[in-house]
């Protein structure tokens, strides 16, 4: 048998990935950060028609309405729905609008098992986005609320239209991007919240409707 020698002390420079069930080469215990902070991407968490059926259900069972905030004096009203559910008595305050969780339908409680089951973590709200076109998008901001557990995991599914997302340090600026897909699952801890900051971007190439559910620990 011949045997292809590699000089001592190197290594490839290649990682072979591993591709999953679902087609993805993604691995869910990569940090994609490099500092200040963990974001693991588990890529897609469920086959395509499962996904396809949460899209559906989400969109037509939750009770979307348009996001209203009062900064600096002046009322907003956004393109993008939102929607927040809980468990039940949770109230959250934000942009000086305090907001009532609604109770979880069944969709939303099989989508919480699963993300608990994935992460190993345990949620008690989730805030939903519901963006009709490319157009529509969220600016650079942390979830670093109070009422949020401090480094607490939030777990990040999306569903429908592809959409790029990324992450930049607050003090170095570096940018880290990548792509969210139909039915998967995304997840920062640690000190993410306090180290970076987190947006989805406009694009025009886009024409379709994405749904971002975030499941979250708000102290009760
Ligand atoms: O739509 C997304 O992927 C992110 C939403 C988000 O960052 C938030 O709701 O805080
Ligand atoms: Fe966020």
């Amino acid at each position: 048998m011949q045997r292809i020698a590699r000089p001592k002390g190197t290594r490839p420079t290649f990682k072979i990935l591993k591709m999953d069930l679902f087609g993805n080469y993604t691995d869910e215990n990569t940090n994609l950060l490099p500092e200040g902070g963990t974001v693991n991407y588990f890529g897609k968490i469920m086959p395509l028609p499962e996904a396809n059926r949460f899209y559906e259900a989400l969109l037509h069972s939750i009770a979307w309405k348009n996001d209203e905030a009062n900064i600096f004096g002046k009322h907003f009203i956004t393109k993008r729905k939102v929607a927040w559910y809980g468990d039940s008595g949770f109230s959250y305050t934000y942009s000086n609008t305090t907001k009532q969780a609604l109770p979880w339908t069944p969709e939303l409680l099989e989508l919480k098992a699963l993300v608990e089951s994935k992460t190993g973590a345990t949620f008690n709200s989730c805030l939903l986005n519901l963006y009709h076109t490319g157009g529509e998008s969220m600016a650079w901001h942390s979830d670093d609320e109070k009422a949020l557990a401090k480094n607490g995991a939030i777990a990040s599914l999306s569903f429908g239209a592809e959409r790029k997302f990324a992450f930049k340090h607050k003090q170095t600026k570096e940018v880290i991007s990548l792509v969210l897909e139909h039915g998967s699952l995304l997840v920062m801890k640690d000190e993410t919240q306090t180290n970076w900051l987190h947006r989805l971007p406009p694009t025009k190439k886009i024409s379709k409707p994405r749904i971002n559910l975030t499941f979250r620990t708000i102290m009760g």
